[in-house]
């Protein structure tokens, strides 16, 4: 990303942000409530428009819309706090639609790999069944499953922990951080620092809109260089 500007009305969401994520890194984005986290992931695969910048997907500029932007979709993976998963869809039918209509994978080699992602993130045995019938813990992998079933270049996880009860958010984040140690480039929006110092290679401070500094997780926890980023940790870690 570089120069990225975002409004919505008067609120200036996204003020100049210049962001490289390389291949295979892993970049933690935290910050104060309001302060664009969601809104700097959601632009990134063009959930939100932006006014002025660019930003470039292994060398290429976002698409603006069509076939491309479907594509655009699948390179870049989202897993949201809310999983988002088709109702109506099995758990099956929920991993290898995209990997049909946009990758035009054969329905049995979809269901075939479907079921290996399944397998991996643990549950595969529920393959038949639909959403509701899982936790919020399953769904959220299915949900990472199915990103993955896209072969994305990059994933990108807003907040994919806040919605699950404790004795889920584990299970949910131990597929992330094997993801993370296999070379999954990854940017994640979260609040769950243990995550953070485990498996990030940088640290991301967004505050008001902007980057306002950043680093490895051992300099940023250790050693914050802005009053905000110190105020944030001193909140977050009493908290
Ligand atoms: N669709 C929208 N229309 C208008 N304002 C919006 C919209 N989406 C977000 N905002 C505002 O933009 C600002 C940034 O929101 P964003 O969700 O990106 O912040 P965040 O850092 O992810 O916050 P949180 O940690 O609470 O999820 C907030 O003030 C929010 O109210």
């Amino acid at each position: 990303m570089k120069g990225v500007n975002k409004h919505f009305g008067d609120l200036h969401v996204l003020k100049d942000i210049d962001l490289t994520v390389h291949r295979g890194e892993v970049v933690i984005v935290i910050g104060p409530s309001g302060s664009g986290k969601s809104t700097l992931c959601r632009t990134i695969n063009r959930l939100e428009t932006f006014e002025s910048g660019s930003i470039e997907i292994d060398g290429k500029p976002l698409p603006e819309e069509g076939a491309d932007l479907a594509r655009l979709r699948a390179d870049v993976g989202m897993v949201f706090q809310s999983f988002n998963l088709f109702a109506h869809k099995t758990i099956l039918q929920n991993v290898t639609l995209g990997p049909i209509k946009v990758r035009k994978q054969s329905k049995e080699a979809a269901e075939k790999r479907a079921m290996e992602l399944l397998a991996r993130v643990g549950v595969d045995h529920q393959a038949s069944k639909y959403p509701a019938q899982l936790s919020g813990g399953q769904q959220q992998r299915v949900a990472i499953a199915r990103s993955l079933a896209m072969d994305p270049k990059v994933m990108l996880f807003d907040e994919p922990t806040s919605a699950l009860d404790p004795e889920m958010i584990t299970e949910v984040l131990d597929v992330m951080t094997s993801l993370a140690k296999e070379g999954m480039t990854m940017v994640v929006v979260t609040h769950e620092m243990g995550f953070a110092n485990r498996a990030a290679d940088r640290v991301v401070f967004m505050s008001d809109g902007a980057v306002l500094e950043q680093g490895t997780p051992k300099d940023f926890f250790t050693n914050p260089q802005t009053d905000r980023a110190k105020d944030f940790l001193g909140k977050i870690l009493t908290h």
